[in-house]
């Protein structure tokens, strides 16, 4: 697979070589920057300790030995290595009150990163397909979000997504199985294997959700070509692109991205981690800003690759600087699923943080 780097032409200055200083005052700065989080999958932030308890109240078996055995399997160097483990830990969720634990422990943690608003995916047919009904799914994790409202006044919304590596008539299953909760669900997604399961697999499916109310949301350009991203703008009429770092290697497409200001939700741990950019100060997020596309960072599987969105936030400090970073803030807030009047109240309560910060 092709890396999609900055290179030489991507962005230097004076922020690479922020001293230690200028490092704890962007710490500081990305501590206290409102922002959402658009871009991550609950069950991708089930913590190894968690794992474990989850495994022991439902007497389910693990094939690790201990928390320290499962943080050191999480070496990947591709998404699907990653895929295989993450599929395998999802195994513990089995009633209701685990996806409400595994969603509430989400919703705290963002809270401390000053997350104020989070659009979390959901795999149903990762459990589904091992008899756990959707019903459980939905309800626990609607119950966390109710809870994180209520406790933190931390917003939410679901979004439900289809395994790209399942065929067509099991996303149209699980689609309809959502049918009662269809009030409660913002969009649908698309993830899982990227290559050889190419967007325009689902496009009925997507013409159906769009017909029921959804919107569309799709990971391309993780792995997949550009020609990935530019079929889930035109066969699945997308929202925003996850990921969407290929883009890059087309002119025409960034050029088409940036006009139609289309939202790319980046994840810099997990690119790292996957093996999609080697070297986190060639980042392409840079690239991206300068080029006018609407970035934002997330955090995508948190507690497998090593960070939350306040570390993803920090992983490209260097390379965005202030400026940069609220730019991203600013765009997490644009290209969330909020209606006008909360993204209005969001923004406003961003651009207090900056001016008073200014
Ligand atoms: N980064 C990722 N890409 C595709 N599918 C995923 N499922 C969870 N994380 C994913
Ligand atoms: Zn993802």
């Amino acid at each position: 697979m092709q890396s999609t780097d900055s290179n030489s032409t991507g962005q230097a200055g004076p922020s690479d070589q922020a001293s230690s200083f200028d490092r704890a005052g962007l710490d500081d700065f990305i501590a206290g920057l409102p922002k959402a989080e658009l871009h991550v999958h609950i069950e991708g932030t089930l913590e190894p300790e968690l794992m474990f308890e989850l495994a022991r109240r439902n007497r389910a078996p693990i094939p690790f030995a201990s928390v320290a055995d499962v943080r050191n399997a999480y070496s990947f160097t591709n998404l699907q290595d990653f895929l295989d483990i993450y599929y395998q830990g999802a195994q513990v969720l089995q009633v209701e009150e685990d996806f409400r634990d595994l969603a509430l422990a989400y919703f705290a943690r963002a809270v401390q990163d000053n997350v104020r608003h989070t659009e979390i995916f959901f795999d149903p047919q990762t459990h589904t397909d091992r008899g756990v009904p959707f019903r459980v799914v939905i309800e626990g994790l609607l119950a966390a979000g109710k809870e994180a409202k209520t406790r933190w006044g931390l917003s939410s919304k679901l979004i439900l997504c289809f395994l790209r590596h399942l065929d067509e008539a099991a996303a149209f299953a699980v689609l309809s199985s959502a049918e009662p909760w269809l009030d409660r669900i913002e969009a649908v997604g698309l993830d899982s294997s990227e290559v050889g399961h190419p967007p325009s697999k689902f496009e009925r499916v997507f013409a159906r959700a769009a017909d029921m109310g959804l919107r569309r949301v799709a990971h391309a350009g993780e792995e997949g070509p550009p020609e990935y991203v530019e079929e889930a703008l035109d066969l699945l009429r997308v929202d925003r692109i996850d990921h969407g770092n290929r883009a890059l290697e087309s002119e025409t497409l960034v050029a088409r991205l940036a006009s139609t200001a289309m939202t790319l939700t980046v994840c810099p741990l997990s690119n790292l981690k996957l093996c999609v950019v080697k070297d986190l100060a060639k980042h392409p997020i840079p690239r991206m800003l300068r080029s006018g596309l609407c970035a934002t960072i997330n955090s995508d599987d948190p507690a497998y690759f090593g960070g939350y969105i306040n570390d993803n936030y920090r992983a490209v400090a260097p390379l965005l600087g202030r400026e940069g970073l609220a730019t991203a803030a600013r765009n997490s807030f644009v290209g969330s699923f909020l209606d006008a009047d909360a993204t209005a109240v969001q923004l406003a309560g961003l651009d207090r943080y900056l001016e008073g910060r200014g």
